[in-house]
């Protein structure tokens, strides 16, 4: 097979949101709301990018047949008003994380990414790196990232070693979706990156931080509904307005703070999303638990009485 290098004009930038995925009130995927979400980013949200079937996207709670089902009609909704859609296709299984990405080249998806199984986890960073090139050489000419994420698969390697000589064993290495707290991994991915790569920061309280260090763009939950105070962050921060740039970062900070305290989890965080877009993308799906209706509405206004202008 042959491999194509990603090309420069399609390096990911800017910001990405982790789109949340719609479900009926009995817990069946509800796909006519695709279209709508979509416009609504684009839209209201001045976000063109999505990452689809991630950690918001309650990937890990889907069959395989619901993932392929999603990234068709996320890439079929998406032609031509997003820029780029970026499939997750990582299992705990690295036969149906194959099945995956060979689907979303099928497809024509902009990209895949690939989290670290969690159940059985890679014992060491070439057991990861093992892992990932298995699952890329399975879609050769889609660019890939890593997702990292240890908050949530407990595999905390260090990025940075993860990336020493990776586009030997996978040549369609195209960059990271950093979730992670640690900085300095961070930092130390951003010194060794080669310039086609885009690495992609996924805490976004703390996005400033990492905008300082280098990152190229952010892939994150809170972007369906703060898409465009963050775009003005960005703005702000290439301008050299550290000033604003922090303002609209300590407002997200202030909602998340609130959030947390009502025990912001990925139900609290979908209810949220769905009071402050109208889109009813339904209940998240067990284990996770659905938002109790107070919390939503206490958080709703906390939130409108930050971003008021939204
Ligand atoms: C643990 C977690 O869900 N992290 C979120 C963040 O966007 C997170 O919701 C946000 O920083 C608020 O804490 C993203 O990194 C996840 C993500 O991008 C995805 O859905 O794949």
């Amino acid at each position: 097979m042959s491999v194509m290098a990603p090309s420069p004009e399609k390096k990911l930038t800017g910001l990405v949101a982790a789109t949340f995925t719609p479900f009926t009130p009995e817990g069946e995927l509800n796909l006519v709301k695709i279209g709508p979400y979509v416009d609504y980013l684009t839209k209201k949200q001045g976000v063109n990018r999505i990452f689809v079937n991630g950690t918001t996207g309650e990937s890990m709670s889907l069959s395989v047949a619901e993932r392929k089902i999603l990234a068709e009609e996320w890439c079929e909704k998406a032609k031509g008003k997003m820029h780029q859609v970026i499939v997750h296709v990582g299992c705990m299984s690295l036969k149906d994380s194959q099945e995956l990405a060979r689907h979303a080249a099928e497809i024509k998806a902009d990209a895949i990414a690939v989290i670290a199984p969690s159940f059985f986890k890679p014992s060491t960073t070439d057991a990861l790196r093992s892992f990932l090139q298995k699952v890329a050489s399975h879609a050769p000419n889609l660019p890939f990232y890593y997702y990292h994420i240890p908050s949530v698969t407990g595999v905390n390697v260090l990025v940075r070693d993860v990336l020493e000589g990776i586009e030997e064993l996978i040549p369609s290495f195209s960059g990271v979706k950093f979730s992670g707290s640690d900085l300095m991994d961070f930092g130390q991915c951003v010194s060794y990156s080669q310039p086609h790569w885009s690495l992609f920061y996924g805490m976004d309280e703390q996005l400033l931080a990492a905008l300082a260090m280098g990152a190229n763009g952010a892939v994150g939950s809170t972007y369906n509904y703060v898409g465009c105070p963050v775009n003005e962050l960005i703005s702000a921060f290439e301008k050299g307005d550290l000033v604003q740039a922090r303002t609209i970062q300590f407002k997200m900070q202030e909602l998340l703070r609130y959030a947390s305290k009502l025990g912001f989890d990925l139900g609290v965080n979908k209810q949220l999303m769905n009071e402050v877009s109208g889109l009813c993308l339904g209940p998240p799906r067990l284990p996770v638990m659905p938002c109790p209706h107070a919390h939503a509405l206490s958080i709703t206004q906390k939130y409108h009485s930050i971003f008021p202008e939204y």
